[in-house]
């Protein structure tokens, strides 16, 4: 029977170091229930030993595996215990044992009462125990305190059943007497994956805290609720008698006398010695059930180990060059993806050729398609005129309220450019992708340690990138130089198409005179045209009624996009 458990303890920890522990169910006992139910209390029963950090309140915040491994006498240490995060160190001192439980859970939790999914994994060697394997799961708890997230109760349900959904695991449901059954968490979540009850064994615990006058005898006699496997009453500590420290084999004693007064027909199958037995063989009787399974299982999954084995290829005789060799080839690989010396991907581009199509074709198209105009209406030009001139009124296009118009637009060229640099860092990130070759598929460790680093590289230097483009456009915006000749015309000829003062042989001032006057009157008003005109200054237009063809081919020439206003709608 020791034999067994051991061995199902070896597989267990093989399947842990391949990472691979969802992919047998070994058979091992779970105890749930809610929280401050008594759970670690009974298995400190179970063990014998006092190892278990205790108090009021939410204590056990990640699943603790305890394997109870029975020795021959004669050992070096009589008792000890080896964590599996600490392989190579021997506790022998219980006190340290609890200590390094308490560090651990803080070490994953903190300590302000989080509770984690990892579990804690501890070997416990004896001559005196009987081998076994017990998980001392989290309680449910309903209102979240500390640094629980709200959904504490559902993170915590959903830990119990990943455990205890496992077709071969045996619930070990605690249940305090001093509370209602048909509320009991375990009984009720037992029940959601074991409906028949055939592996789940009720323990119900605190049968010392019973309201006097009332007794347990119909729970613990299976006609509130059955289970196949049976119902064990124990009574453990209570925080007075771990208050005082009070010895465990005194409680034990007393837990015998307790069944003996009060429970004297059911004696012989309550408290923690029955249950240690009960648990032993059941689990043992277990096993033997699943192991052809668990066999079956085992050997498939070795197959495909050997075969992932055999697809690794030579064995690795100098891990250091050999890891140095793969990271020289991988930044080979990416410079060459960059300059276009790397495998020609035929179906898409990629690498450099990809980052050259980004900024010619999709930033470039994009620039080409920003209209110097878009998204300014006339009425914005007019306002801006007219606020810049305050109570004057305006007859030439003054220079502040181009500028405030033409940074706008300038403006609007930074999102396009902050997005072409983005699109170059995904193609940085996926070039690191399709740089990992085959050879490195056999160090998955290494490939994300690569991916990890690399895209840190990269993604480190998309703020410095985006900052040096706010710079440029803050830039151009400083100053925007409107004694430039170009400029100026452009200046003009772009107000002149807003104003639509190509109208009706006006010259171009007479007919931003007539636009201003418009909006002056609500926008549709009509102005007196001997009255408006005779006021313009002679020297702006070319005698004709409009500018001067030079000036309109200067229009032409800077302003090619921009659509004539039809004279008729104007
Ligand atoms: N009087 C009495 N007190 C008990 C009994 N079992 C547990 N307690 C007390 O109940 C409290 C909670 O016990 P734990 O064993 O820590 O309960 P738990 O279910 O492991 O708690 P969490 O893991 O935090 O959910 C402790 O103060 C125990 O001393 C019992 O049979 N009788």
């Amino acid at each position: 029977m020791d034999n067994m458990i051991a061995m199902m303890s070896k597989v267990d920890d093989i399947l842990a170091t391949v990472g691979n522990t969802d992919a047998v169910s070994l058979p091992k006992i779970v105890a749930i229930g809610s929280q401050s139910s008594g759970k670690s209390s009974v298995l400190e029963n179970i063990v014998g030993r006092e190892f278990l950090p205790r108090k009021t309140g939410l204590c056990t915040r990640r699943p603790l595996k305890v394997e109870l491994i029975r020795t021959v006498d004669g050992e070096t240490h009589s008792e000890w215990a080896v964590f599996h995060h600490k392989p190579g160190e021997i506790f022998v001192d219980w006190e340290e044992v609890k200590k390094e439980i308490e560090d651990e859970t803080e070490r994953e939790c903190g300590s302000n009462k989080a509770v984690s999914r990892k579990p804690i994994s501890l070997k416990f060697y004896s001559p005196n125990v009987l081998s076994l394997t017990i998980v001392d799961l989290p309680g449910v708890t309903r209102v979240p305190v500390g640094d629980q997230p709200l959904d504490i109760e559902k993170q915590l349900t959903d830990m119990i059943m990943h455990y205890i959904e496992k077709p071969n695991t045996l619930i070990l449901a605690v249940t305090p007497a001093n509370t209602d059954f048909a509320t009991s968490d375990a009984i009720n979540l037992a029940r959601v994956v074991d409906p028949e009850g055939h592996r789940t064994l009720a323990v119900i615990t605190k049968l010392d805290l019973m309201d006097g006058g009332t007794d347990a005898m119909d729970i613990l006699c299976g006609r509130v609720f059955s289970v196949s496997l049976g119902i064990i009453g124990v009574v453990c500590r209570s925080q007075a008698d771990l208050n005082s420290k009070k010895p465990l084999e005194k409680a034990l004693q007393k837990e015998r006398a307790f069944f003996q007064r009060s429970y004297p027909s059911l004696a012989s199958r309550s408290g923690t010695f029955y249950l240690r037995k009960r648990l032993a063989t059941l689990l043992s009787s277990h096993i033997r059930d699943c192991l052809p399974d668990i066999a079956m299982k085992i050997n498939v999954l070795r197959r495909q180990f050997q075969h992932q084995l055999s697809s690794c290829g030579k064995e690795v005789k100098d891990p250091v060059a050999t890891i140095l060799d793969l990271l020289t080839k991988f930044a080979c690989n990416y410079k060459a993806a960059i300059d276009g010396s790397g495998n020609l991907v035929l179906q898409e581009l990629s690498g450099g050729a990809r980052i050259n199509y980004i900024f010619h074709e999709t930033f470039g198209r994009t620039l080409q398609n920003v209209q110097p105009l878009d998204g300014l209406s006339r009425l914005e030009v007019l306002t801006a005129i007219k606020n810049s001139t305050g109570p004057r009124t305006a007859v030439f296009v003054p220079d502040s309220s181009f500028e405030q118009l033409v940074k706008k637009q300038i403006a609007r060229l930074e999102e396009p450019s902050i997005r072409c640099v983005e699109l170059v860092h995904e193609e940085l990130e996926r070039i690191i992708q399709h740089c990992i070759t085959k050879e490195y598929l056999r160090f998955p460790n290494l490939i994300q340690k690569i991916k990890e680093v690399v895209s840190a590289k990269i993604t480190g230097r998309m703020e410095p990138t985006k900052k040096f483009i706010e710079d440029l456009i803050a830039n151009e915006l400083a100053y925007i130089n409107t004694k430039h000749p170009d400029f100026s015309d452009a200046r003009q000829q772009a107000c002149s198409n807003l104003l639509g003062i190509q109208t009706n042989g006006d010259s171009s001032e007479v007919a931003h005179h007539k636009q201003l006057a418009r909006i002056e009157n609500g926008g549709s008003g009509s102005v007196s045209e001997a009255g408006s005109s005779s006021s313009l200054p002679p020297a702006i237009t070319d005698g004709k009624g409009d500018f001067a063809p030079q000036m309109i081919n200067k229009r032409e020439k800077m302003c090619p996009k921009v659509p004539k206003i039809n004279r008729e709608n104007s």
